[in-house]
């Protein structure tokens, strides 16, 4: 031991950013410095005289690679996981005197936590990117200050959004439920000169026929059973030289869409019981997931109000047509709830490959909740194919039978079924060739040879 009481080598020792370990040749601790006590845990005056084996004993030390370089004589290194799933690697070299008896053995420990997490994050990256590449998506996504995220398929509907904001022209935004209809109208909204104003939203599929209207146009005290004595503004008042958002407007009843199209005529409503016309001055952005033009065909939507509802139609494509933006949403997502649930998780490649080919029927929205539990319920800091509810984890495609009739043919019938939903599914040759896991041309072909059979079958 005396070596290392010596006044001079322990604050050397102690200056060595790395761990240091020293035993004798039996295996008696005889010296440690500062690094590793900071590095494990373990303070010296607990471990200092004692035995290598009777440390892994008490638990103090998992395995000891001193012992082992006593029994092999001669330098070991190990890689070690010691409290808290801190990586270590310990390097132990034998030091003999003259005679070639074991006099020390001295560890050098090294924490390499944060280097191996820095490699795998850096791997991780590798094979997002790769997973990427193969799938051709564009990595051009971009988030305004706002956290929104456009790519391809959505810029334009933004820029010709921003564009129209300053004016009050009447926008009819299109798309399936979760698409962002509101986040766009609200965008809309902030990027008008009614900004400082109220922006008022109202899903007209969520509610019945008298209450939209109540809501709408607000009543008169008494002006129907059970109404406030103090009569209601409408958020035709509460709008109010701001901006009025109706959703779902498909699913406003007639009789409503005849006091909507004289709002927007006229600038005025009658409120419920009331006798005296109110005046107005709001902007109204409507939304639809129906397709008005059938409904206006079933004698359920006035043509006259559609017209004036869609001067600017703005689409906004399902989740499922904007395979760019999937990855960059649930890493915004991620990190948003991640944040808010303090913790931290990222998606393992081949779960975020499960997740840009999933349909997202409930689009942003059902991306948003996933991501959520995700992040409330996976233990690992690394979520995993198998963490993901079973409706979105198999992409095995489930058949009937297509035909009777040869194998051939059967197969036939199903290549074509595949393809066909491919192509409707991602709207690109490219794109579908690449779900598939097929070249191009190879799709291209396909389809032309269902197509001549179709019309011989015509
Ligand atoms: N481009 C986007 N970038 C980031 N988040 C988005 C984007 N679009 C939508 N979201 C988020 O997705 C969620 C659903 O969006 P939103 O409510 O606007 O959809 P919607 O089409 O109006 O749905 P619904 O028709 O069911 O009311 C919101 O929390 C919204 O913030």
């Amino acid at each position: 031991m005396k070596i290392f009481n010596e006044k001079f080598l322990q604050p050397v020792l102690d200056a060595l950013p790395d761990g240091v370990y020293i035993t004798d040749g039996n295996g008696v601790t005889v010296g440690v410095n500062s690094a590793y006590e900071r590095i494990t845990g373990l303070q010296r005056h607990r471990i200092l005289g004692k035995h290598m084996q009777d440390l892994v004993r008490d638990g103090y030390i998992s395995n000891s690679v001193s012992l082992e370089v006593i029994r092999e004589r001669q330098p070991i290194t190990r890689v070690q996981t010691i409290k808290g799933n801190r990586k270590i690697v310990v390097s132990g070299n034998p030091m003999f005197d003259e005679n070639g008896t074991l006099e020390y053995v001295i560890s050098s420990v090294r924490d390499v936590t944060a280097l191996l997490r820095a490699k795998h994050a850096e791997e991780q990256l590798e094979r997002i990117l790769t997973v990427r590449k193969e799938y051709f998506i564009d990595v051009d996504v971009h988030t305004d200050k706002a956290g929104v995220l456009t790519g391809t398929n959505t810029r334009q509907c933004y820029r010709l959004a921003e564009k129209v904001a300053a004016t009050d022209v009447k926008i009819l935004i299109q798309g399936e439920t979760g698409t962002g209809k509101t986040l766009l109208a609200q965008f809309i909204h902030d990027n008008s000169l009614r900004s400082a104003a109220p922006f008022i939203s109202l899903n007209c599929a969520a509610m019945p026929e008298g209450l939209i209207e109540a809501e709408l146009f607000g009543y008169t005290p008494g002006a129907f059973t059970g109404a406030s004595s103090r009569g209601k503004e409408g958020l035709l008042d509460i709008a109010n030289g701001g901006t009025l958002f109706l959703d779902e407007i498909g699913d406003l009843p007639l009789s409503l869409q005849a006091k909507l199209l004289k709002v927007i005529e006229e600038n005025k409503f009658l409120p419920l019981g009331g006798t005296r016309f109110k005046n107005t001055n709001i902007r109204l952005i409507t939304a639809t997931h129906h397709d008005l033009k059938q409904a206006i065909a079933d004698g359920k939507f006035r043509e006259d109000l559609y017209y004036r509802l869609q001067v600017m139609p703005l689409d906004l494509p399902p989740l499922r047509k904007r395979q760019d933006e999937i990855s960059p949403l649930l890493t915004h997502y991620l990190n948003h709830y991640a944040k808010r649930y303090n913790t931290e998780k990222a998606l393992h490649p081949e779960t975020l490959e499960v997740l840009i080919h999933y349909k997202w029927p409930g689009n942003i929205r059902e991306l948003m909740n996933l991501v959520e539990r995700l992040v409330l319920i996976t233990e690992r800091s690394e979520i995993l194919p198998n963490d993901l509810p079973e409706s979105i984890r198999p992409l095995v495609a489930h058949s009937d039978p297509y035909s009777s009739g040869s194998l051939k043919q059967q197969v036939g019938d199903l290549e074509r079924e595949l393809i066909s939903n491919a192509l409707s599914l991602y709207g690109s040759t490219r794109a579908a060739a690449a779900s598939l896991g097929i070249n191009q041309s190879t799709l291209v072909k396909k389809r032309q040879s269902f197509q001549s059979i179709n019309k011989d079958k015509m």
